[in-house]
């Protein structure tokens, strides 16, 4: 992209040089700045002075050490210093209890060594995202952010009668640890409506983890979800904990379930007929407490495909399932969400809250939002930034209608590139991605090569 790091800063606390320097050379692709730091006294003064983005604190200091206990004192220590920081914890031994104390102690997530370096990556962008939409929260004196970067700033708002029917459906299943499917279109608010069903249940107080299947390359989920133990393939070269044990005592979210492959659908029917987990490579099963949430963009006729999913599997995670509607058929919420997106970001960005002139009015209230509700909120976003002294008009908007309101001969061939500007060339493929996908994430993200983080990152970047 050529548009230079990311995030700013990052320090990284572990006592194995080697593990200092692969780390340094990796996370100079996300942060400005990577410090390194061989125990968490020589790390406090690069933290107490410039507060980092990230910190990836390692688990066991003291030689030998197996139970982390050391590893989570310097956690409370550095929450100590600065509540909002964003801990990532290294942990070698695998100890399912270490990832999760840690979590529960208030550790943003963890990686297990030896990390894949993709997996790394992603973990740690996530948590920098989420630092970042803290700040901006705190700077913007909103109320306590949830644990997500996506969900900064927002509850499941909308009191139309479809998603009054969405909270009454959260309200009366939460409580119970039934799993929940949560079914809509792209932006209509899953991962909100799982962190809500966490939030409202018994199990808030414990960890919420979450598996973005689409995320996560196919050959990894297997270890992402079960774990594995030592020497179970080549690169097994210790013991990892997967996010079904992680999650023990607390809610596992499996966002895009439908992109599970086949293969697997079978192992996570048994985690949740027999509670229990059996890591790869490992001959005794671990038993295990979780509440599943799962998230699914698919369209019905696929979901109950047998080629597609399984239907045991899908009997067993939906025994209560939550449809939330696309926002074109619930219209009357948009009054509601543009003035809290217009507040959140005027907040955000230190401006004055800007008017909406009638015509832009009439058009945000008549749209059909292939995108739903992010595609609002990135609009509405979009119209604080570049807001001046006069009330918003609908260009000020840039709306994208879905495929099929766009008149054929709208529909243009590839052609070849006249503006060389790569931003613009980039927002133009993304656009272009999207429409002709339909909104669909994850076969827009495939058709421009890309993670669906990824493209996510591209859509905001460019107020898609
Ligand atoms: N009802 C709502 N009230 C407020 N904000 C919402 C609502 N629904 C969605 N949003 C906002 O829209 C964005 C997308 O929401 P979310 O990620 O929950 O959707 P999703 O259905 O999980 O999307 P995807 O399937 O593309 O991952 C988020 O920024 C979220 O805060």
């Amino acid at each position: 992209m050529g548009s230079g790091p990311e995030f700013d800063y990052c320090v990284v606390i572990d006592d194995d040089d080697d593990i200092l320097m692969a780390s340094r050379l990796l996370l100079r692709r996300l942060f400005a700045e990577v410090a390194t730091a061989r125990s968490p006294d020589e790390a406090f003064p690069l933290i107490e002075t410039r507060t980092p983005d990230v910190v990836l604190l390692d688990a066991n200091f003291a030689r030998g050490a197996t139970d982390a206990a050391e590893g989570l004192a310097w956690l409370e220590k550095l929450l100590g210093v600065d509540p909002e920081m964003v801990v990532v914890m290294i942990t070698a031994h695998a100890g399912v209890q270490v990832a999760v104390a840690a979590m529960k102690r208030g550790a943003t997530d963890f990686v297990s060594k030896p990390w894949s370096n993709d997996k790394l990556l992603a973990t740690v962008r996530t948590a920098a995202a989420l630092r970042r939409s803290r700040k901006a929260a705190v700077a913007g004196g909103a109320a306590p952010v949830p644990a997500s970067p996506v969900v900064a700033g927002s509850a499941l708002l909308g009191k139309s009668p479809a998603m009054a029917r969405v909270h009454s459906l959260i309200a009366r299943a939460a409580p119970t640890d039934a799993n929940v499917l949560v079914l809509g279109e792209n932006g209509t608010g899953k991962e909100l409506a799982a962190r809500e069903l966490h939030r409202q249940s018994l199990r808030a107080n414990e960890v919420m983890l979450t598996v973005d299947l689409g995320a996560v390359s196919e050959d990894l989920i297997d270890s992402e979800l079960f774990g594995h133990v030592k020497g179970a393939f080549t690169d097994a070269r210790a013991d990892r904990v997967g996010r079904i044990q992680a999650a023990d005592g607390g809610t596992l979210f499996l966002d895009e379930i439908g992109n599970l492959p086949l293969r697997l659908q079978p192992k996570l029917l048994t985690v949740l007929e027999q509670r229990q987990v059996t890591p790869v490579g490992a001959n005794r099963p671990v038993p295990v407490d979780i509440r599943v949430i799962a998230a699914t963009n698919l369209p019905l006729e696929k979901l109950h495909d047998e080629r597609h999913f399984r239907q045991d599997l899908l009997f067993r995670l939906n025994t209560v399932e939550i449809d939330l509607p696309p926002l074109r058929e619930r219209l009357e919420d948009v009054p509601e969400l543009i003035e809290h997106y217009l507040g959140h970001y005027a907040r955000r960005y230190g401006r004055a809250v800007p008017q909406i002139g009638a015509a832009a009015r009439a058009t945000l209230l008549s749209h059909d939002w292939p995108g739903n509700v992010r595609a609002l909120r990135h609009a509405l976003e979009r119209a604080v930034i570049l807001a001046r002294d006069v009330p918003l008009e609908p260009e000020d908007f840039a709306l994208v209608a879905s495929p099929a309101r766009i008149a054929p001969a709208a529909v243009v061939p590839p052609r070849p590139v006249d503006d060389l500007n790569l931003d613009r060339v980039e927002r133009r493929l993304v656009e272009e991605a999207l429409r002709k996908h339909g909104y669909n994430i994850s076969l827009a993200a495939n058709a421009l090569g890309l993670s669906r983080a990824a493209l996510y990152r591209r859509m905001e970047k460019h107020g898609l």
